[in-house]
């Protein structure tokens, strides 16, 4: 469907969800999403079905990240197909719930957008995390987003990766998009932090609202980090961190990293360098959740992509 500006025609937008409460404490997400579900005035667009929901509702009421297992793990094939029995995991039920909901993941039923509304501990700003590098709509809304909030920077981490890949909560909907905000601790509100995630969801709804009226998007480039490895703490023989991260390097997310720079300060005060063959740009550096999955940050390379042209096809 290829016309010869190369712009796609793509179905219009129909369902789009916001989700908050993936992570119980993560305070901007759960605060907005409650906030527009006692009023949505904000968040309509006209023709649109937008539906603001608490994900995690347990986690939430305990202000934890999750209660059994983090949810935004937990939507693998497997999770979502086996049978529901008593003692499964809270959020293995839930996730199956969410799917039932707003999915299934990967059918035509599925809702068109997902958004889902995270915070970090780490100086991320407003960062959107992608999964699909060929999202021409994502990538799109991104420019869009890129565009609307400049001069201030909107990163884009893309998750995309044969290997660290994981299953999200948003990953039941066509086109997913996460809102990562810090720096905010966990349990927190920081009215700069929930005001940059309301901006970006505000840019994110304009861009649907424009492309199901018609709009045409030239095709375009987007800059984006991808994702390509994790790096631990260093620990001991039982698994005791023994550095923190170097305060050369903490809060410096989407910043070159060099061969040769500073990355942990050891306790016992040595410096520990990064010793890697190229530059690479780190992001969620000392995130508060990540100490139980063994992550001290994650290492991004810059990219750039291009998207399409895009149209909404009338039907
Ligand atoms: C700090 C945090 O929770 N980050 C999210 C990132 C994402 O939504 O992809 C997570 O690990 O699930
Ligand atoms: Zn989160």
């Amino acid at each position: 469907m290829t016309s010869c500006h190369s712009v796609v025609n793509l179905p219009e937008v129909r369902k789009v969800a916001i989700f908050g409460g993936t992570h119980g404490n993560e305070m901007s997400g759960v605060t907005l999403v409650n906030l527009w579900i006692n009023n949505g005035a904000e968040i309509q667009r006209s023709g649109l079905t937008i539906e603001p929901f608490i994900t995690n509702p347990r986690a939430v009421e305990k202000c934890t990240r999750y209660v059994d297992t983090d949810l935004n793990r937990a939507f693998t094939q497997d999770n979502l197909s086996v049978p529901r029995t008593q003692d499964l995991p809270y959020e293995v039920k839930r996730a199956q719930e969410i799917n039932q909901m707003f999915g299934p993941k990967g059918s035509p039923d599925a809702y068109d957008v997902i958004f889902d509304l995270h915070n970090t501990t780490s100086n991320m700003g407003c960062t959107i995390i992608l999964e699909n590098s060929k999202d021409h709509f994502n990538l799109q809304m991104v420019n869009f987003i890129k565009s609307a909030v400049a001069p201030a920077s909107c990163p884009v981490l893309l998750t995309e990766h044969p290997l660290l890949q994981y299953s999200t909560t948003r990953s039941v909907g066509k086109h997913p998009v996460g809102v990562e905000v810090g720096p905010q601790p966990q349990g927190v509100l920081r009215s700069n932090i929930f005001e940059s995630m309301r901006a970006t969801v505000k840019h994110a709804l304009d861009f649907i609202e424009l492309f199901n009226g018609g709009m045409e998007f030239p095709p375009c480039t987007v800059d984006v980090y991808r994702v390509s490895e994790r790096m631990d703490y260093p620990r001991d023989k039982n698994g005791n961190i023994t550095a923190m991260v170097h305060p050369n390097l903490q809060d410096c997310d989407w910043e070159p990293l060099n061969p040769g720079d500073p990355m942990f300060q050891a306790f016992d005060g040595r410096t520990i360098k990064y010793e890697g063959d190229s530059t690479v740009f780190p992001a969620f550096i000392n995130e508060a959740a990540y100490y139980e999955k063994h992550q001290a940050f994650t290492m991004t390379r810059r990219e750039t992509l291009t998207a399409n042209g895009i149209k909404a096809s009338k039907m």
